[in-house]
């Protein structure tokens, strides 16, 4: 039937809306209220109707998660703020030690946040006025490739907060144990060579040019810190993380607030069995100083925080090679 342009903004509208509705519960409720052919069926109704009159094509259209055509190359991207990397604590004496060096670097009290570090690949993403407009990988901290459409496909990553922020957050994208199985028996039986591990699968696809390839990967995020916002008031790490969750951002639910080293240590040690429950591995645990007034009188190394730490929990590979030796004796 042949819409003029205003039958056709409502039903794009309308389309948006229920479409946006069905990926919540799908995704972040995992309560789906119609089946995926009816999804399917209205996502392909949006793309025809925003193909036919696109003026009405926005960036934070579901229509834009699903992939456009293949790419030649990434471009390459500068971040504004570099995205540092992690100093590491491999045991309970040097994690003591780096509470030592920060109490001395403070002259009050110091409580820390506790977060899983997931093994995934970083990536930063960019929303202005709520909008989400550019995402990239770290790359060496200072340039990095910008891999937006790639990163359109990742459900849990709004394309429109919820309220129109301009900011940059930082995360980590994932892939799903689950998936990483699943992905590793479809490519033996086609004859591929499997991923050695979920980091190298998740970097894989989203190191992939046809963002259609990306979509099928069913990867996943969770977004840990904020390299720049306008109009920030959070004083405490604990808070932006409360602040992004409300904007619709997904940050990890197990991160904690420990009032000392002592109740940094006791978490770590309870992650180091209880990861392998988790559906996504992590390769340490992520321990900084919550107050952001304190973090600025700590400062940076050249490429590090003083103010935080990564506690690396030993390689699993290790791990299964020392049973093995166990259970061949
Ligand atoms: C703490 C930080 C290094 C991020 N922070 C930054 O990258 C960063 C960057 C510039 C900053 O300030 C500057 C601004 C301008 C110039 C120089 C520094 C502050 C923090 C980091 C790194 C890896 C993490 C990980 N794998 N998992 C979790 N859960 N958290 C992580 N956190």
């Amino acid at each position: 039937m042949v819409m003029n342009a205003d039958e056709a903004k409502k039903k794009i509208d309308t389309l948006r809306e229920e479409l946006e509705q069905y990926r919540h519960e799908y995704h972040t409720l995992d309560a789906p209220s119609v089946p995926d052919y009816e999804y399917d069926q209205k996502m392909q109704e949006l793309i025809e109707l925003e193909e036919e009159f696109p003026d009405f094509q926005t960036a934070d259209s579901p229509s834009q998660r699903v992939g456009g055509a293949p790419l030649d190359a990434f471009v390459k991207v500068q971040h504004d703020v570099p995205m540092l990397s992690l100093g590491n604590a491999f045991d309970d004496q040097e994690l003591r030690d780096f509470d030592r060096r920060v109490r001395g670097g403070t002259d009050e009290d110091v409580s820390y946040v506790c977060e899983l570090k997931i093994d995934g690949l970083a990536v930063s993403l960019r929303y202005e006025d709520g909008v989400f407009v550019r995402g990239a990988t770290r790359g060496d901290g200072t340039t990095g490739e910008d891999i937006t459409k790639n990163l359109r496909t990742i459900r849990n990553i709004p394309l429109r907060l919820k309220q129109p922020e301009t900011l940059e957050v930082r995360g980590e994208a994932y892939m799903p144990k689950p998936s990483f199985n699943a992905l590793n028996e479809a490519r033996e039986e086609r004859g591929d060579e499997p991923f050695a591990n979920p980091r190298n699968a998740a970097a894989g696809s989203l190191r992939q040019l046809d963002p259609k390839i990306a979509a099928k990967r069913n990867l996943d995020i969770f977004l840990y810190g904020i390299g720049q916002w306008q109009d920030e008031s959070s004083e405490a790490h604990s808070e932006r993380l409360e602040q992004m969750e409300k904007l619709g951002l997904k940050t990890n639910p197990e991160w904690k607030k420990c009032n000392d080293i002592e109740e940094v240590i006791d978490y770590v040690h309870s992650w180091v069995e209880k990861r392998q429950d988790l559906d996504y591995e992590i390769d340490g645990i992520v321990i900084k100083v919550d107050r952001l007034d304190q973090q600025d009188t700590l400062g940076f190394t050249a490429k590090s925080p003083r103010w935080a730490t990564a506690y690396k929990f030993p390689a699993e590979e290790a791990i299964t090679t020392l049973k093995d030796i166990e259970l061949s004796v």
